[in-house]
């Protein structure tokens, strides 16, 4: 057995997937009935609701929407004999392709061409992300006149929460191009560019490693496994190797990363700049239509619900706005995330469960018995009463009902897929914002600075009026994370990118020492 790859060339974005919207393939009639076999479409794998459903049943629905992954099959590019490997449409470097784009096309639609900025737009006094020309393509608008973004990756729209992330991030963009303008005169567009675009994507990292991933993944585990490093100050990391494949494991993003699917909250608070609630949306009001975050002070409200509020706790159990909800415009009922993730696992063919402990080094079990060591009895059970055999579990079904790591939000199988990832998508990326490369990388004094980036800082700036935050964004607000004022929270000194020598763009052989 060996890892499944995602081809590609932010972390995989499945290929004709049901990733936001409703998908144009249709495997089921409008009233949750099943299409025939004979006339659905050859990529249609739609769920099949057993009668008594607890939910689905009040209403009738049989069927919910699913439409297989395209594979190199589909695309006439299969490996030579190989099993089918589905295809995704996005980078798998940690690269903010979300905001600049997969490709040089897709950029050139978001960017200003002017200061090194992307486009904004003004609406009501603020900058936001620039309209999408195919508003009811792709959300799920009313009139054609709804807010409905473009932004380097589809899934913008889908809900609230990512909106307002990509807008920040879009802003902190320009934010940085501004000031590089100011401290660099002689820089042009191309060059403000490329330098905010490499400040924005190494704080990413410096975000998603340091602060966010050792959350999930637990600091000691990721120390141990070399995915971070301690106090590292200004000095180099130099661990990239090229023999290491950055792209996306099959089962990091068809199990694995899903599993997080399980915190989300289904309950959206909005709050002042004293943290009293000022009310609340429900998510599923709001799937695919974004236009919500500019609504009078929405966007600050809701930034500051999301860094407030918990997560839900990441367990067997989802939020009924997912479960039951999920793109349900203005239906009773929607389709059910966690179906889809089973669907999804099923339609990728990954390994099973007990394949996966095996690979992970963990004992294979040969009885249904033998789980018991990481999944409580009572969980067994219900197993054994929904397959016919333990050597069925599915990877995502399985991994999930593991017990956590201590420190991790995983059990140990999923723990040795992120870990397996996350490590591959540090040292698979000769960018990555550590490496000390003389052309590519950052000075140490830069370094010191971009060490400094913190979720709680990019919100601050990039807020309409957010004031105060807790300096660790990702945890709740507590006696030792208490909300301070935005001007106590480190910031990263872009000073340090004062260029005193005339910038080398120019003649880029100059680089390489070439004549
Ligand atoms: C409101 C929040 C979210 C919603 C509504 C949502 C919904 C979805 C949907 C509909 C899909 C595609 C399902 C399919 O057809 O296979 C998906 C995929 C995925 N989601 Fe989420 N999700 C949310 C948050 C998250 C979070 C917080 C994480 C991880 C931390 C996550 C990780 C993933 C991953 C890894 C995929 C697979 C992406 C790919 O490879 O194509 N999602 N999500
Ligand atoms: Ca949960």
């Amino acid at each position: 057995m060996q890892w499944g790859q995602i081809i590609t060339h932010d972390m995989s974005m499945q290929a004709g997937g049901t990733q936001s919207k409703k998908h144009p393939t249709r495997c089921c009639t409008d009233d949750g009935r099943l299409i025939g076999l004979d006339t659905a479409h050859k990529t249609c794998f739609a769920i099949i609701v057993p009668p008594h459903d607890p939910a689905y049943s009040q209403v009738g629905t049989e069927c919910l929407n699913f439409v297989r992954t395209l594979t190199d099959r589909d695309s006439n590019c299969q490996y030579a004999g190989g099993p089918a490997e589905q295809l995704t449409v996005v980078t798998s470097y940690l690269d903010l392709s979300l905001v600049y784009g997969n490709s040089i096309q897709q950029n050139s639609d978001i960017r200003e061409f002017q200061g090194g900025r992307m486009i904004v737009e003004e609406r009501n006094g603020g900058k936001w992300l620039p309209l999408s020309r195919n508003v009811t393509g792709d959300c799920d608008a009313v009139d054609s006149s709804e807010v409905c973004y473009r932004s380097g990756d589809v899934r913008v729209n889908q809900n609230p929460g990512l909106a307002i992330l990509q807008t920040v991030l879009l802003r902190e963009h320009n934010r940085i191009a501004d000031a590089l303008a100011a401290l660099n005169p002689h820089y042009d567009d191309r060059t403000l560019f490329q330098e905010s675009r490499k400040i924005n994507i190494a704080q990413y990292q410096q975000i998603s490693y340091y602060e966010w991933l050792p959350i999930f993944l637990g600091a000691e585990n990721m120390l141990k496994n070399r995915l971070i490093y301690k106090a590292p100050g200004g000095s180099y990391v130099n661990d990239f190797d090229l023999n290491i494949d950055p792209s996306v494991l099959n089962e990091h993003a068809t199990a694995a990363f899903r599993y997080f699917h399980s915190q989300i909250e289904g309950r959206l608070d909005l709050l002042s700049e004293m943290r009293t609630v000022l009310g609340s949306l429900t998510l599923s009001d709001w799937f695919n239509r974004p236009g919500i975050i500019e609504v009078g002070d929405n966007f600050d409200s809701l930034t500051r619900g999301h860094a407030t509020q918990p997560e839900e706790l990441t367990d067997i159990n989802f939020d009924r706005q997912i479960k039951h909800f999920l793109f349900r415009r203005n239906m009773p009922f929607g389709s059910d995330l966690r179906s889809l993730d089973i669907q999804r696992n099923r339609d990728h063919g990954l390994a099973s469960y007990n394949d996966m402990r095996e690979f992970c080094g963990l004992r294979r079990a040969h009885s249904w018995e033998d789980y018991s060591d990481l999944i409580s009895v009572p969980i067994i059970e219900k197993l054994k009463s929904l397959y016919h055999s333990h050597e069925d579990v599915d990877l995502t079904v399985g991994g999930s009902l593991e017990a956590h790591v201590s420190g991790a939000l995983a059990g140990p199988t999923f723990l040795c897929i992120l870990t397996e990832q996350f490590y591959r998508t540090r040292v698979g990326d000769r960018f990555f914002f550590e490496n000390g490369d003389k052309i590519t990388g950052f000075t140490p004094d830069q370094l010191v600075e971009l060490r400094k980036a913190s979720m709680a800082r990019l919100l601050c700036d990039n807020g309409n009026r957010i004031t105060s935050m807790q300096p660790e964004a990702f945890r709740t607000v507590s006696g030792s994370n208490p909300i301070m004022p935005c001007t106590n929270i480190a910031q990263v000194d872009l000073t340090k990118w004062i260029d005193q020598k005339p910038y080398a763009t120019a003649d880029p052989s100059a680089h390489y020492g070439r004549k």
